[in-house]
């Protein structure tokens, strides 16, 4: 029997990550190739024209597993009934701004966007932040959603977990399929922790670890980290505006893992709120590595935690602190 659509909100989907993102949803890149969809785009009045044009394009795409589209500027209309929501509408940082100076316009959208969400959403519908400050922002909607499972409030960072691979399979000259469990902790921003002491790649010789195969701790506990700290900062400058096709395959990557489940044996990163799992404060929005199965995410316990990673972990976690105390002083 064909399965029934799923339906995807995506938000801020006139924008460049939104124009990378609705098409693959539309192929099956989020949800799987036998699952069809109804895709739900929202923007704002400014950007109604624009939106209609998205809409345009998707239906001459002719998408075998697009059953529907809905484009709307009234967010009420848009959240109605979605099981997933990929909520990307905001202001990008533009060069040599950090992430947190866009933090008073985003967090208020969040704000107003959280009841909406918790009224007309499907009750288990599963939330993903996009738009920055990404942690902040999801912390923002889970405080003003409070009936929404906390569970099923998640932001991105497997763009960063996909980084880590890249940068290791780059130095290594190895596939980057066949590396595996980097670790993001903390907040989507340049205080990130980016770790490989669990990492390993696959060799015809079986797994081997990262630290092992780089042979060079200096690299790894330097460049290699802020590297992909600065990443975002880097294709700013380089593009003159911000990810958007790496930001949209890795948010396919975050909802697929969530809802299909993580391979046997390997870890993703996910921004989650944390239930006090290695001395983070409960309650922030922090990325940990997780595992997924049967639709539910958990945090992979008992890794091994140096001093070096540890101070790093202690110090994104602080920043997220201080942004959750700034939200909320934007929000008065
Ligand atoms: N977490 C990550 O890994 C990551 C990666 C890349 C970008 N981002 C962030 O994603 C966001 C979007 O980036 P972009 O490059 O697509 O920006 P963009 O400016 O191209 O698009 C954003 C869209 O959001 C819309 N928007 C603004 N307010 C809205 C509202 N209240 N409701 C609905 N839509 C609204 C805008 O009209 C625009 O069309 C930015 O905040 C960016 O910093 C996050
Ligand atoms: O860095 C940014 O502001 C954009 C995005 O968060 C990214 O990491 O590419």
């Amino acid at each position: 029997m064909a399965k029934q659509p799923t339906r995807v909100l995506v938000t801020g989907a006139a924008g460049q990550i939104g124009y990378a993102l609705v098409p693959m949803i539309a192929r099956g890149a989020m949800l799987g190739l036998d699952q069809p969809v109804i895709i739900h785009m929202l923007d704002i009045e400014p950007a109604a024209e624009s939106l209609k044009g998205v809409k345009m394009e998707l239906i001459d795409a002719a998408f075998p597993l697009l059953k529907d589209v809905v484009a709307t500027t009234d967010v009420v209309e848009a959240c109605k009934g979605v099981n997933v929501a990929v909520m990307v509408g905001g202001f990008p940082r533009k060069e040599g701004m950090e992430r947190k100076d866009v933090m008073t316009k985003n967090v208020s959208i969040y704000k107003a966007q959280a009841s909406a969400l918790e009224q007309h959403a499907a009750p288990d519908c599963k939330v993903l932040v996009v738009a920055n400050p990404a942690n902040t922002n999801a912390l923002i909607l889970k405080e003003f959603a409070p009936s929404f499972p906390a569970k099923n409030i998640t932001c991105l960072t497997r763009l960063d977990h996909n980084r880590a691979l890249g940068q290791v399979s780059e130095k290594l000259n190895v596939h980057v399929g066949d590396v595996k469990n980097v670790t993001i902790w903390g907040n989507h921003s340049s205080t990130q922790y980016p770790d490989v002491n669990h990492a390993t790649v696959k060799t015809a010789a079986g797994e081997k670890p990262v630290r092992e195969l780089v042979a060079n701790d200096q690299w790894l506990n330097t460049e290699f980290i802020t590297t992909v700290q600065q990443r975002g900062a880097a294709i700013i400058k380089a593009r003159k505006l911000s990810s958007a096709l790496s930001a949209a395959s890795s948010a396919c990557d975050h909802i697929r893992d969530w809802v299909l489940g993580t391979p046997k044996g390997t870890w993703v990163s996910m921004g989650v709120y944390s239930d006090g799992s290695y001395g983070i404060p409960a309650g922030l929005i922090y990325s940990f590595p997780v595992t997924c199965e049967k639709g539910e995410w958990s945090i992979v316990q008992g890794l091994k935690i140096d001093e070096f990673s540890k101070a790093k972990m202690d110090a994104t976690a602080k920043e997220l602190v201080e942004e959750k105390s700034l939200a909320y002083s934007c929000l008065n």
